[in-house]
């Protein structure tokens, strides 16, 4: 049990935020094939890799986030989370997140229909985004919602793209970035919204504990993604 944490008495809202928060140390923004890509290092085959593995991520999102709706009796919470469907699906005129996605992989080079049969989804990734997707449908939803709090540290990982591959990958077309410009407001929009309920929720230190467990699955999640592309792409671990 961490230092700060008695037995039976659990941490104030501050506390518990910053100890969700110092979970930040294990996130994939440390992960070497991260570290490679943002660092200029990475090839035009590992960009590519990358973005066509993620491509299974970014699939799942929207259907993780239905199984939170249908597993959430309480309509405000409902009302609220639907925003993230909308945001990666598009509707009306916005084409949404995952064709944000497929133009991302059009300017790294990758052809939309590549892109869609998922050809290159490494074995040990898809099974990751199973196990989140998984997560989600069979935990109550109060735990799925907790699971999304990695993006507490994907702001930082957006913007450190947006400055930096610019000026390492001249030839990615400035156009394929828009993705992560979107995220970086979607995220703290996010982040507001499954941390409020989170605080909420787990309001015992029992259950304050249980959602660092949480948490640390999903950074697992994200890493065993990282190391799976690492492996396949012959980046050193
Ligand atoms: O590029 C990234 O490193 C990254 C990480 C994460 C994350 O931390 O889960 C998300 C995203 N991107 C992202 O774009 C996104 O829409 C998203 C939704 C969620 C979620 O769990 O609901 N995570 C993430």
């Amino acid at each position: 049990m961490n230092a700060l944490a008695q037995p039976g008495r659990p941490w104030s809202r501050e506390q518990f935020e910053a100890q969700l928060r110092q979970k930040g140390k294990s996130y994939h923004i440390h992960h070497p094939f991260n570290v490679m890509l943002n660092t200029g290092k990475a090839s035009r085959e590992q960009i590519q890799g990358w973005v066509a593995n993620r491509y299974c991520y970014q699939l799942a999102i929207p259907i993780k986030d239905a199984s939170i709706l249908s597993n959430c009796p309480d309509r405000d919470v409902r009302r609220g989370w639907i925003q993230r469907i909308l945001d990666h699906d598009g509707y009306g005129g916005d084409p949404g997140g995952i064709e944000a996605w497929v133009r991302l992989g059009l300017a790294v080079g990758l052809s939309r229909e590549e892109m869609k049969d998922q050809r290159h989804v490494i074995p040990g990734v898809r099974f990751a985004v199973d196990a989140y997707v998984n997560f989600c449908r069979r935990q109550p939803w109060q735990e799925a919602v907790c699971s999304s709090l990695t993006e507490l540290f994907a702001s930082a990982i957006h913007s450190e793209r947006l400055a930096t591959w610019p000026e390492n990958y001249p030839w990615i077309e400035a156009d394929g970035l828009q993705y992560f410009r979107n995220r970086t407001t979607q995220s703290r929009r996010d982040v507001e919204q499954g941390l409020t309920l989170t605080l909420d929720h787990f309001d015992t230190s029992e259950l304050q504990q249980r959602a660092l467990d949480i948490l640390q699955f999903k950074l697992d999640v994200l890493w065993q993604m990282n190391d799976a592309m690492a492996l396949r792409y012959k980046v050193p671990l």
